[in-house]
């Protein structure tokens, strides 16, 4: 029970280090039964590491150490479903970055049938569709993959700047996790080397990223 493990501190009160304001414990949850929800105002640390909380100003009292970590998983992948966001611009590269990316999907025990890949002209693009496909409910994260290279002049910076500000916008807009696999080179060579190059395979890396997350958020954050 919270009480059992809370203890009035107000004696370490001044010795403490603040750390963030807390507003409330976690919402009541079949595996939180056992903890009484209280709404604390403010919280510092013990030396021990406590959390140290003032509940509505009635007193510091002591949450169980007990710090909770939560992490997504990389092999609890049955019935997870993704999309792939693909920019046909320079294809060279994104066909590698999307191959890298379907073969860690298939190593990972993510069933075939559970993926869809959408292409689009450029990664200007990318954003509209990754929101529009996290927005639908169909899909635990969207992996997003393109190949930004710069040419002559400046459009390099909007089409990269955009992407990168889009994709984030989309998963913070669907509330479903957008991965950002999108490279921005300075020349051919680079890109080349970050798709199965010396650089390893972005594409493969942003997969996993989108299993992680998608873990995380299914298995914990829901
Ligand atoms: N230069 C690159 C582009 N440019 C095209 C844009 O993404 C977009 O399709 C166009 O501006 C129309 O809206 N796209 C890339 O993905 N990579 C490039 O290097
Ligand atoms: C990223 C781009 O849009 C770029 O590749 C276009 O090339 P340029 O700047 O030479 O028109």
């Amino acid at each position: 029970m919270a009480s059992a493990a809370a203890t009035e501190l107000s004696h370490l009160l001044p010795s403490l280090s603040r750390s963030p304001r807390i507003s409330r414990l976690a919402p009541p949850h079949p595996e939180n039964s056992h903890r009484t929800l209280v709404s604390f105002s403010s919280s510092i640390r013990a030396p021990t590491g406590d959390l140290v909380c003032t509940r509505n100003g009635r007193g510091p009292v002591v949450v169980a150490a007990g710090t909770k970590h939560l992490m997504g998983s990389l092999t609890k992948t049955e019935g997870m479903r993704f999309a792939v966001v693909v920019s046909r611009f320079n294809e060279v590269v994104t066909s590698l970055l999307l191959e890298g990316a379907l073969e860690t999907f298939r190593r990972y025990s993510v069933t075939e049938e559970n993926i869809t890949v959408v292409k689009v002209p450029g990664s200007f693009e990318i954003p509209v569709v990754a929101q529009q496909l996290g927005r639908s409910g169909d899909f635990h994260a969207v992996l997003c993959i393109g190949a930004v290279i710069r040419g002559d002049t400046t459009h390099y910076d909007a089409v990269a700047n955009s992407a990168a500000s889009g994709v984030l916008s989309a998963g913070l807009n669907s509330g479903v996790p957008c991965i950002f696999g999108v490279l921005t080179c300075d020349d051919m060579d680079q890109a080349i080397n970050r798709a199965g190059g010396k650089s390893g395979n972005k594409g493969a890396e942003a997969a996993l990223t989108a299993i992680e997350m998608a873990s995380l958020f299914r298995d914990h954050l829901k």
